[in-house]
């Protein structure tokens, strides 16, 4: 990434053609320098396990993939750049004539994504790349980094919201990847169902809900609790949630139910008190019977500290009554897993846009690891009321079975049929021409997390359990199974054996 913003149709983004593994540039040299630059690709983007020991993750990471292709140019400091770089075995490692190609090169792919808030499964095409081989292969690294990225965080958001049927707000910047890594984690999780983000900088640029408490240093900053708490009750009469935690829990909520009652004698109201150390379940039972005790029914409970899904269920079933939950360190790393693993296929070429397809497959030692072959799309199959039936996994070039059959991509004997069943695409159109074509709506946060939420809804609860969950139907339609498995046979029987 340079620098530089750069303006296109108003928006400002960042040149991203270097954000790229260096053997990118390579092949795509070697692309130029063997008359194939232009050949047609069709690559995929899919992952192959659901993150988190999970049954589903959110999509997410679309509104960036836009941005990146808008703002794909090298420029000429990039190219001087690359002419820098010596090969290892001495002399310039790109040709100048190749740098001329890249400096004038405009991309002309046709990007096809999975709308952000989509929940979506494993094996699956969630971003579809045609054009150019050698445009393909430069968009893969970025793409791969902020999909994988940023629906890993959705999904790790989505979990814990299931987990708190409360809002949560993200915490998580001050621990989070790096400060680029903090915004888009941060906007990762309003997609995944958080209701707002402490990461000011992300709130501007995402047009994301900001909230916050205070910390424990406002109230060391007087010489006691109750100065402190008056003082920050007097400078946020609207919105006033207290840190009881700094000396002792129990004085802690003493003096909020003292400001308390002092602010309802203004005609003000103390919206909550925030409890961050501890044993959260049995304080907030603790804070909620002192609170009504008091009068101060309408106070909530804010709760944080390291939490996640698994301990904020866990608290619930204590039987803590909590208003709203504060996420952070293990929301915005998705700290038990880091990565998730998608990754970006060739699956069809052709010599030029005027030719038919001819599918690509890649076999390996293990079967798993099989890619899917072709120009591909999802359909979402629902029963009358709207729950998600079953995906298949389908060539758009090629016939479907009228049963709407679906195989599980590695078992022959898991099928399963759809026809009859309404059903919608999923890979929606992201860029023509090499230019982004994601409409405003499609870019927004909010709206995504509107789909994540409608989404999940219609999930079975099996599937959405944190203990082995259910696994989704996702299946190849049933002539793209065969062909597939016809293709990995003579592929491997074309190889030599291993001695
Ligand atoms: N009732 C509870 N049930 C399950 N987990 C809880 C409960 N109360 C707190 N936890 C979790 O237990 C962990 C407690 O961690 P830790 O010992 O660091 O907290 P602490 O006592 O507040 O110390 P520190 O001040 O260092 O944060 C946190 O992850 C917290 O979310
Ligand atoms: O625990 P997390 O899920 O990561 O949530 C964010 C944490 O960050 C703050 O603590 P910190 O000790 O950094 O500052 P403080 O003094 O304001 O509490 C806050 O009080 C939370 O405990
Ligand atoms: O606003 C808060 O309470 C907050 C923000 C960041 C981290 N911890 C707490």
């Amino acid at each position: 990434m340079t620098e530089t913003p750069l303006r296109r149709d108003g928006r400002t983004t960042l040149a991203y053609a270097l954000l790229t593994d260096l053997y990118q540039l390579t092949m795509a040299q070697g692309y130029w320098e063997n008359g194939k630059a232009d050949e047609q690709a069709c690559f995929h983007m899919f992952f192959r396990d659901n993150p988190f020991k999970g049954g589903f993750a959110i999509a997410c990471g679309a509104a960036q993939l836009a941005e990146m292709i808008d703002g794909f140019a090298f420029s000429d400091d990039d190219i001087a750049y690359l002419a820098s770089l010596d090969a290892p075995g001495g002399g310039a490692l790109f040709d100048s004539d190749f740098l001329d190609y890249l400096r004038s090169m405009r991309l002309t792919v046709r990007v096809d994504a999975v709308r952000e808030g989509t929940v979506v499964f494993p094996m699956e095409p969630i971003v579809r790349v045609t054009g150019p081989i050698l445009q393909c292969q430069l968009l893969e690294t970025a793409l791969l980094c902020c999909m994988n990225f940023q629906t890993l965080v959705a999904t790790k958001a989505a979990r814990v919201c299931l987990a708190a049927e409360a809002p949560v707000a993200e915490f998580g910047l001050r621990r989070a990847q790096g400060a680029g890594g903090s915004l888009w984690a941060s906007r990762a999780a309003v997609v995944g169902g958080c209701a707002s983000t402490s990461n000011v900088l992300a709130g501007k640029m995402f047009d994301i809900p900001v909230s916050g408490t205070h910390a424990h240093s406002w109230v060391m900053a007087f010489d006691d609790e109750l100065e402190a708490f008056r003082a920050y009750a007097k400078s946020f009469p609207t919105n006033c949630v207290l840190l009881v935690d700094t000396y002792d829990v129990k004085r802690g909520i003493d003096n909020a139910i003292t400001v308390g009652l002092e602010m309802r004698e203004r005609g003000e109201r103390l919206s909550g008190i925030r409890i961050d150390s501890g044993d959260l379940a049995w304080l907030a039972r603790y804070a909620r019977e002192r609170l009504d005790e008091a009068g101060l029914t309408d106070c909530g409970i804010v709760l944080s500290n390291d939490l996640d899904e698994y301990t904020i269920k866990s608290i619930r079933e204590q039987g803590a009554q909590v208003m709203s939950w504060g996420v952070g360190t293990k929301l915005a790393t998705a700290y038990d897993q880091p990565s998730l693993g998608g990754v970006y296929k060739l699956s069809a070429t052709r010599a030029s846009a005027d030719d038919a397809w001819s599918a690509r497959l890649k076999v390996s030692e293990q079967s798993s690891k099989l890619t899917l072959p072709g120009v591909l799309d999802v359909r979402r199959y629902r029963f009358a009321d709207g729950r998600l039936a079953g995906d298949m996994v389908f060539d758009v070039n090629e016939a479907i079975d009228e049963n709407g059959t679906i195989i599980d991509p590695s078992d022959l004997l898991r099928c399963k049929e759809l026809g009859g069943l309404e059903y919608e695409t999923l890979l929606a159109p992201l860029a023509r021409e090499g230019e982004s074509v994601l409409p405003d709506e499609e870019r927004s946060a909010t709206a995504a997390r509107a789909r994540t939420i409608e989404g999940l809804r219609h999930l079975d609860e099996s599937q959405k359990r944190f203990l082995n969950p259910h696994s989704y139907p996702v299946g190849l339609e049933a002539g793209l199974w065969h062909r597939r498995a016809a293709m990995a046979a003579s592929l491997r029987a074309a190889r030599t054996p291993l001695r």
